[in-house]
Order: C-alpha cells, then sequence, then structure tokens
C-alpha cells in the first residue's frame, strides 16, 4: 500500500471519530401516507403531518420519509445501474467526463472545503438542456447551457435515470407543499421557483472501500446550496449529519425504501433562518464500498433567492441580501472544480449583520 495522496487528508479537526460513532434514530421518521393517499388539498387531513415536518426542520434540519410514492422497482434500477456504471474500466468512465463547461457526466475529483473526497459521481441535469449564466460575474447577463452525457454502458442509463428523476421531481413538489403549510404558507408558494427552467440534477455516488478512514472522508463537511435533497442511501451507512442540539456528528441509520430529505440553504434563506440548512458530511469504510443517490431540487437560475415577504416584517427584518441563483450556482461549481485558495461562496456572504 502506497502513501497516501495528501489531497484527500482532512485538517486534524475534521477528521472522523472511528471510536465513537453515534448512530442514532433520532432523526425523524415521517410517514407520508396522508400525502400520498389523499390529496394535498385537504388540508386538515395533513395537519398532523405538517406539524411533523416543522418540527423535523426546526430541530434537525433532517429527517427520513416512508410511504413517499417512489415505486422501489425505479429504486432498484437506478442503483443497479449505478453499480454497472462505476464498475467499468477509468477509461470508460472517462469517455463521459464533465468539463468545466458543462459539469455533468462522470467526475472523479471533487474537492469539499478544498479537500479531495474520497469518492467517484456522475452527474445528470433533470433539465436537459439547462440554462445557467456563463460566469458568475453580477456584469455579465450572457445565458449558456449545461447538456447531460448519455454513456454507452449499461444500456437505457438515460431512460432509468429519467424515469427516477420524475418521481424525484412529484416528491420534492409534494415536500415542499408541507414545508410551505408548516411556515404558515399558501400550499404552492414555491412552485413558481421550480415550474420552469429548474436548475436540478441527480448525482450517482460511489465510495470505494477506503484504506484511510482515519483521515480521509467521502464527502467533507458540507451544507447542501439547493432547496430540498432527496437522499437514497444503501445499506452501509456513512452519512453523519451535525446534531443541532449539540453540535455532535451522528450517524444516519440506513431505513430500507426510505428516503433521507435535507432543508438546503434556499429554504434557510426564504424562511428567515426558522429553518437551518445543516451541515453534514460523509465517513468511508475500509472493507465496504458504498453506493447514494442525491436528488438535488434547484430553482431557476434567474431566481432572486430572498427571505420571504410573509416571514419578515419590522421586528423580524430580512436577515440576508438578495442574491442570484444561477451566479451561486455557478461559482459553487467552479469551486468544486479545483483546489483554490479562497472559500467556495456561502449563503453567509449574503448576511446582512
Ligand atoms: O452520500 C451521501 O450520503 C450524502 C452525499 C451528500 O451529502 C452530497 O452529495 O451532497
Ligand atoms: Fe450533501
Amino acid at each position: 500500500m502506497g502513501e497516501v495522496d495528501p489531497a484527500f487528508i482532512q485538517d486534524p479537526q475534521h477528521r472522523p471519530n472511528l471510536s465513537t460513532i453515534i448512530q442514532v434514530e433520532g432523526i425523524p421518521i415521517i410517514d407520508l401516507s396522508p400525502i400520498t393517499n389523499h390529496k394535498l388539498s385537504d388540508p386538515s387531513s395533513i395537519k398532523g403531518l405538517v406539524k411533523e415536518i416543522g418540527s423535523a426542520c426546526k430541530e434537525w434540519g433532517f429527517f427520513q420519509v416512508t410511504n413517499h410514492g417512489v415505486p422501489l422497482s425505479l429504486r432498484q434500477n437506478i442503483e443497479k445501474a449505478s453499480r454497472k456504471f462505476f464498475a467499468q474500466s477509468l477509461e470508460e468512465k472517462k469517455k463521459v467526463s464533465r468539463a468545466e463547461t458543462s459539469p455533468s457526466g462522470y467526475y472523479d475529483t471533487e474537492h469539499t472545503k478544498n479537500v479531495r473526497d474520497w469518492k467517484e459521481v456522475f452527474d445528470f441535469q433533470a433539465e436537459d438542456p439547462t440554462l445557467v449564466p456563463v460566469t458568475y460575474d453580477e456584469h455579465d447577463d450572457r445565458v449558456t447551457h449545461w447538456t447531460n452525457q448519455s454513456p454507452q454502458y449499461p444500456p437505457n442509463f438515460r431512460d432509468i435515470i429519467q424515469e427516477y428523476l420524475q418521481e424525484m421531481e412529484k416528491l420534492s413538489y409534494k415536500l415542499l407543499e408541507l414545508i410551505a403549510l408548516s411556515l404558515g404558507l399558501e400550499a404552492k408558494r414555491f412552485e413558481e421557483f421550480f415550474i420552469k427552467d429548474q436548475t436540478s440534477y441527480i448525482r450517482l455516488n460511489h465510495y470505494p472501500p477506503c484504506p484511510y478512514p482515519h483521515l480521509a472522508l467521502g464527502v467533507g463537511r458540507h451544507k447542501d446550496p439547493g432547496a430540498l435533497t432527496i437522499l437514497a442511501q444503501d445499506e452501509v451507512g456513512g452519512l453523519e449529519v451535525k446534531r443541532k442540539a449539540d453540535q455532535e456528528w451522528v450517524r444516519v441509520k440506513p431505513t430500507p425504501d426510505a428516503y433521507i430529505i435535507n432543508v438546503g440553504d434556499i429554504i434557510q434563506v426564504w424562511s428567515n433562518d426558522l429553518y437551518e440548512s445543516v451541515e453534514h458530511r460523509v465517513m468511508v469504510n475500509s472493507e465496504k464500498e458504498r453506493f447514494s443517490i442525491p436528488f438535488f431540487f434547484f430553482p431557476a437560475h434567474y431566481t432572486e433567492v430572498k427571505p420571504l415577504e410573509e416571514l419578515t416584517n419590522e421586528e423580524n427584518p430580512s436577515k440576508y441580501r438578495p442574491y442570484n441563483w444561477g451566479k451561486f450556482l455557478v461559482h459553487r461549481k467552479s469551486s468544486n472544480f479545483k483546489k483554490q485558495s479562497e472559500e467556495n461562496i456561502q449563503i453567509y456572504h449574503y448576511k446582512i449583520a
């Protein structure tokens, strides 16, 4: 075994503590049957559910959902396709490599907070093409588009992903309705930001076994920048969430066929900090490989993200300056691409002191 590449080594304070893994049941598990069995138009039947969602968003920023309505067969299809794709040679995978001008496709050198992640990914945009700004320069109005790559193998890869994507979108809209109701807003309050030109994407993650699980991470600590993330993790486990109550890292126990949902930075801003986007990271394992599939629900690039008028007033003024989502996204993507000297863009850069 050779020396570990220093690019993967976390600073001592961010290294995982392998001796005290806190695996908790604590992350709320929420049964979505009230909305998968009924129409969401009857708010009285879902009052309890809305309350549960609200408490989970406030106390954890993370929860799991069951009876979510996503057919298990579609999840199994995409999981199988993902395994087949990553089992190919590096040379094959690199035929669909991501490029700086169109960051969909295969990629194995992502950095989070300037440390390389022990993983490989395949990204696929929900809209093809996805409209985005050319640069993050605020004076540059040019718009370009990102397009997806289609690997030759496994067969029907694109169809399998697209079928699954439709289910992720459906579930995202339902969850956003519940979140809106939990904030005392109209159920469809957030829909307008996504219905046209959303910039959402799905990511296939593969975390190979890692001989240095005490030094490296599958994904370094971070917060998700979008509105919502819907994550399918396999039975290996490794996702850790920073518990709001005491700032301890706790492991999210895999629950078969459940999805892990987390509130992203955009909901934090819309809700003017009522709901916070919570830090999380992924530990690697010296024996087992792990697969996961997050879906990142992102609005149209021209969305101006700012605290909602309904949730701000004189006593509770806006805590953020408005920012343009597309510019934020493009800035983020550029910094994932390579190690940089400065920290990448974060919502606290827009915080009103
Ligand atoms: O693989 C996981 O469990 C989570 C991955 C993640 O947090 C991300 O890709 O943003
Ligand atoms: Fe994440």
